[in-house]
C-alpha cells in the first residue's frame, strides 16, 4: 500500500518534471519532492484540514500511508526566494478548455459553436454547484484581445466559482464563496489590496477608487498573463498546433454577443504572444484533437486489445514511466489511423496531457517593489503608481486517469444534451459588463 503511493507520487512527479516541464516550460512547473512524513503527524494533519476541505471533495480521503508530495508554497514569489518577508498577493485562474474543438467525429454542432465552458456552466447551476451562471468565458482570457480579457478577468471576479482565489500574504481573502454577494466581497479585497496599488495613500479617493484598483488589478494580471517567459517550453521539434483550427470565440460568451450585436462583424483575433504562460497552456491543451467523441472509440479498441493481452499493459505505457520515451511518443501529431493500437494510446495520452492542462491553475504571485530596487534586471509588472515583481506558477499538474475516459464521454453528452435542453425556450439577453478601455466600468461599488 505504501509502497504504492510512494510509485504514485513518483510518477506525478515525474510526469510534472519530464512532460509537463517541456510544455509549459521550466520556470511555470515546480514538480516538487515525495517526502516520507511521521504517520502520527499525518493522522494529526488530515484531522485538523478535514473541516476546512470543501464539502463536495470530502468523499476523497487524505491519504496516510507515510508518503506526500512537498511543494513550494505557491502563493509566494518563486523567483525571488529572497524577499519571503514582503508584502505579497496572488492570484489563483483555474482557467479551463480556452478553445473550441473542430474535430471531424463531432455530432452535436453546437459543440463547434459554445465553449464547454459555457454549456458546463447550464448543468452546473441546475445541480446546485453554483448558484448563478458566470459570465467568464475562456475563450475571452485565452483571446490575448485585452478587452476581452479585462471583461474575462472581471467576470471571474465577479462569480469566481472555483476559477478564481486571491491570497493576501499566503492567506485566502477572496474567492471560493458562493454565499456572499460579490459587491460588498470587491469592496472588501479593493479595500485590501488598495496598499499594493496606491501604496503613497492619500492620493486617490473618492467614490472611483475601489473601481480603480479593480482596473488596476485587472490590468496588471492581464499584463503578467501575457509576459513571455526567456525559457523555451515546448520544445522546438514540436509543430505548434494551430490555434485557428477552430473558431476563436464562443456564441455563448457575453462579451461576443455584445461586441457582434454592436456592429462589429468580425472577432478580430489579436493571439496569444508565443511563450506567455497561457499560449504554452493552450498548446498542452490542443493536444485533444479528436474530441472525446474521436476519442472513445480508441479506448475502446485499446480496451479490446486489454482483455486479449493483459500482460502488455505494461509495454504500451498506459502508466508511465513518463520519461523522454513517454514525451516522444506524444510529439507525433498525426491524424492518419491506421487502425493500430499504438496509435490508440498515443491520442489517448495526448488527450490525457490536454485534460490535465484543462484543469490545471495559475499562480501568480505579485510583491510591489521599492524604488531602489529598480535599476537591476529582473522583469517587472508596472501598475500606474506601483510596480510588482512577480512569478507565474502551474499548480495541480496530476496526468489525468485512463479508467476516466468512459465517464468523460458520458459526461461530454450530459453536458451538451442539458445545454440543448436549456437554452432552447429563449435566450436570455445580457445585461452589458463591457467597459472599453476609455470608459469605466459599470460596478457599483463603495468608497475604501
Ligand atoms: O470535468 P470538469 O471540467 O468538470 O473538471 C473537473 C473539475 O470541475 P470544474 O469544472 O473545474 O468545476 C473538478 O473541480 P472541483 O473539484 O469541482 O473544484 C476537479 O478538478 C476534477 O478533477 P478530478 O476528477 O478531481 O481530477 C475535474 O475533472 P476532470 O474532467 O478534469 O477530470
Ligand atoms: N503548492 C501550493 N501552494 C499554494 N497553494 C496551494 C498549493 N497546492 C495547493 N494549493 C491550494 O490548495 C488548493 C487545492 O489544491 P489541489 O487542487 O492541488 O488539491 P487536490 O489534491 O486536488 O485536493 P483534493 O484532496 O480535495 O482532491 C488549490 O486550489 C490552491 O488554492
Amino acid at each position: 500500500m505504501a509502497a504504492d503511493v510512494y510509485q504514485h507520487l513518483h510518477n506525478i512527479l515525474d510526469f510534472g518534471k519530464h512532460i509537463m516541464k517541456q510544455f509549459l516550460g521550466e520556470n511555470y512547473v515546480h514538480h516538487g519532492d515525495v517526502v516520507k512524513l511521521p504517520l502520527d503527524f499525518l493522522k494529526s494533519l488530515c484531522l485538523k484540514v478535514q473541516s476546512e476541505r470543501p464539502e463536495s471533495r470530502c468523499e476523497k480521503e487524505m491519504d496516510v500511508s507515510g508518503y506526500a508530495m512537498c511543494l513550494p508554497n505557491l502563493t509566494r514569489l518563486q523567483t525571488f526566494p529572497f524577499v519571503e518577508h514582503r508584502p505579497i498577493f496572488c492570484i489563483e485562474i483555474k482557467p479551463k478548455c480556452g478553445f473550441i474543438p473542430s474535430s471531424a467525429y463531432i455530432t452535436k454542432e453546437v459543440k463547434k459553436k459554445v465553449c464547454r465552458f459555457c454549456m458546463h456552466q447550464h448543468l452546473k447551476a441546475a445541480k446546485g454547484k453554483w448558484k448563478r451562471i458566470s459570465k467568464y468565458c475562456p475563450l475571452d482570457l485565452f483571446s490575448g484581445h485585452k478587452q476581452r480579457m479585462h471583461f474575462a478577468l472581471m467576470s471571474l471576479l465577479q462569480e469566481s466559482q472555483n476559477n478564481l482565489k486571491i491570497f493576501k500574504n499566503g492567506e485566502l481573502i477572496y474567492g471560493c464563496r458562493d454565499d456572499q454577494e460579490y459587491l460588498s466581497d470587491l469592496n472588501e479585497l479593493a479595500c485590501q489590496l488598495k496598499p499594493f496599488f496606491f501604496p503613497s495613500n492619500g492620493l486617490i479617493g473618492g467614490p472611483q477608487c475601489p473601481k480603480t484598483i479593480l482596473k488596476e488589478l485587472i490590468n496588471v494580471l492581464t499584463s503578467t498573463l501575457l509576459s513571455t517567459s526567456p525559457d523555451t517550453g515546448r520544445p522546438a521539434n514540436m509543430k505548434p498546433i494551430p490555434v485557428s483550427q477552430g473558431r476563436n470565440y464562443c456564441e455563448a460568451s457575453h462579451f461576443c454577443t455584445e461586441y457582434l450585436q454592436s456592429g462589429k462583424h468580425k472577432m478580430e483575433s489579436a493571439g496569444l504572444p508565443k511563450g506567455c504562460i497561457l499560449y504554452k497552456m493552450l498548446q498542452a491543451q490542443m493536444l485533444d484533437m479528436l474530441d472525446i467523441e474521436g476519442l472513445h472509440p480508441l479506448y475502446r479498441r485499446v480496451e479490446k486489445y486489454l482483455e486479449e493481452c493483459p500482460e502488455e499493459r505494461s509495454t504500451l505505457l498506459l502508466d508511465g514511466p513518463y520519461d523522454e520515451t513517454f514525451f516522444e511518443r506524444l510529439k507525433d501529431l498525426s491524424l492518419e489511423d491506421d487502425g493500430s493500437v499504438e496509435y490508440a494510446v498515443t491520442k489517448i495520452q495526448q488527450y490525457r496531457v490536454a485534460m490535465t492542462a484543462k484543469d490545471c491553475s495559475i499562480m501568480i504571485a505579485l510583491s510591489p517593489t521599492v524604488q531602489e530596487e529598480c535599476f537591476d534586471s529582473r522583469p517587472l509588472i508596472k501598475a500606474s503608481r506601483s510596480s510588482f515583481m512577480y512569478s507565474v506558477s502551474i499548480l495541480d499538474l496530476d496526468l489525468k486517469p485512463y479508467e476516466n475516459i468512459p465517464y468523460q464521454y458520458k459526461r461530454d453528452s450530459k453536458i451538451v444534451n442539458h445545454y440543448l435542453k436549456s437554452i432552447q425556450p429563449q435566450e436570455e439577453p445580457s445585461t452589458s459588463l463591457i467597459f472599453p478601455e476609455s470608459e469605466d466600468c459599470t460596478l457599483l461599488l463603495h468608497q475604501v
